[in-house]
């Protein structure tokens, strides 16, 4: 008996797990989300042993959804021996660039970093700790979304800013990295030819960054040093001249209302007064919600053709996150902006819509963690 790997991944809307066997983690035994946190209309949705079943969650929080997450794995896979835990932390810093076993020291290490991803690394750090209590014979084992960007070229890596800055860690670290990592590795399976392509990820979903991909790697991410930088989000402003932010500090504003402005007020939801939901900005019709959308598109389309020149043209874009997933005119919406670029061979731009699946990725490194422990060969 292998025992089983689970993946936790700590999103800014959403908190996902996956369990499968050691043996086989390419086909979970259960997957499950918890999605719209912080709202009414929390829905905790499972999938796999047990059947699927949604369930109404009235407003959880992360950690609501991780109790929520965990009890559905007792209930439906009662006495299953969990050997390897893989977490996401969305922010690596300089320091870490591939997967880390858990230990106190990285745990302090990755607090520090809780100030530059503060909706993601806290919820990170608390799936860490509970997982610890519930499963300590277990290997742990964090996988950071910055990983995937850190071999990027220097020029996608700084900002203008004096050198010191960029040695003391000011750089542009890039996220969604796990899910950039999954979709690389669906494509790749499924035959694509990403070592000849020059791909634009557009993940979309509450968190939304392009990353410009060629011959498999990553050459650049819309997202910086924090995960504020690039597109409009859900709550997130995205490019913004900072200027304004010199001009609000003089105004008086402290950091801790700056933050609350530019994490949890902006975006679509500061643009439409509304939602920071793609879903409830389609079907409120009103001008405000209208001009968000208009707004986000456009934002997307820029960073399109930005990941573009970057990398001297563009073959495809894949759209995935919950937006790039499931709303197919927003997808169209973009993707008719961009119908002067050639693609491949001058055959047109292609669009592909493929799944963020960051818990693929982390049960993988959850699997190998533990084949190394026990020296097999599958851990290569
Ligand atoms: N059917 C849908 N149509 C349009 N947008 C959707 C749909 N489902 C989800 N979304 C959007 O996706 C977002 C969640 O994206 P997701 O990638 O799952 O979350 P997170 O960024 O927290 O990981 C929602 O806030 C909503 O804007
Ligand atoms: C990095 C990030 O924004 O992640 P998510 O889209 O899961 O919130
Ligand atoms: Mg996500």
């Amino acid at each position: 008996m292998t025992g089983a790997v689970l993946a936790l991944n700590a999103g800014s809307s959403s908190f996902k797990f996956a369990l499968a066997n050691a043996g086989a983690p390419g086909t979970p035994l259960l997957w499950g989300v918890v999605d719209r946190l912080g709202t009414e209309e929390g829905v905790l949705s499972l999938k796999g042993q047990g059947g699927a079943a949604t369930t109404p969650l009235a407003a959880p929080d992360h950690g609501a959804a991780l109790a929520a997450l965990l009890e559905a794995i007792e209930t439906r896979c009662p006495g299953l021996r969990v050997t390897a835990v893989a977490h996401r932390i969305v922010h690596g810093g300089s320091a870490f660039t591939a997967p880390e076993p858990v230990t106190p020291a990285l745990l302090e290490a990755l607090e520090a970093l809780v100030p530059l991803a503060p909706l993601h690394q806290p919820h990170g750090l608390r799936g860490i700790r509970t997982a610890l209590e519930l499963f300590p014979d277990a290997g742990h084992v964090a996988c950071f979304d910055t990983a995937f960007h850190a071999g990027k070229p220097w020029v996608h890596d700084a900002y203008a800013l004096p050198r010191r800055f960029y040695d003391e860690g000011i750089r542009r670290y890039g996220f969604h990295g796990l899910a950039c990592a999954s979709i690389c590795r669906a494509l790749g399976a499924d035959g694509y030819p990403l070592a000849e392509r020059r791909i634009a990820i557009a993940h979309l979903g509450n968190g939304c960054s392009v990353t410009a991909v060629r011959h498999g790697r990553s050459v650049s991410n819309s997202m910086g040093f924090s995960a504020l930088e690039g597109l409009a989000m859900g709550t997130r402003c995205g490019r913004l001249d900072p200027g304004v932010l010199l001009h609000l500090m003089r105004g008086g504003m402290d950091v801790t209302a700056l933050e609350a402005l530019l994490y949890r007020k902006s975006g679509l939801l500061g643009l439409s007064g509304l939602s920071n939901d793609m879903r409830d900005l389609a079907r409120s019709g009103s001008v405000a919600a209208e001009e968000a959308i208009a707004y986000f598109i456009e934002r997307t389309v820029e960073e399109i053709c930005r990941a573009a020149g970057v990398m001297g043209g563009l073959d495809a874009v894949v759209f995935s996150g919950g937006i790039g997933e499931n709303a197919a005119d927003i997808r169209a919406a973009v993707m008719a902006r961009l119908a002067f670029l050639p693609g491949a061979e001058g055959a047109g731009l292609e669009m592909l819509v493929r799944p963020a699946d960051e818990e693929a990725e982390l049960l993988r490194t959850a699997a190998g963690l533990r084949a190394a422990e026990q020296g097999h060969p599958a851990a290569r």
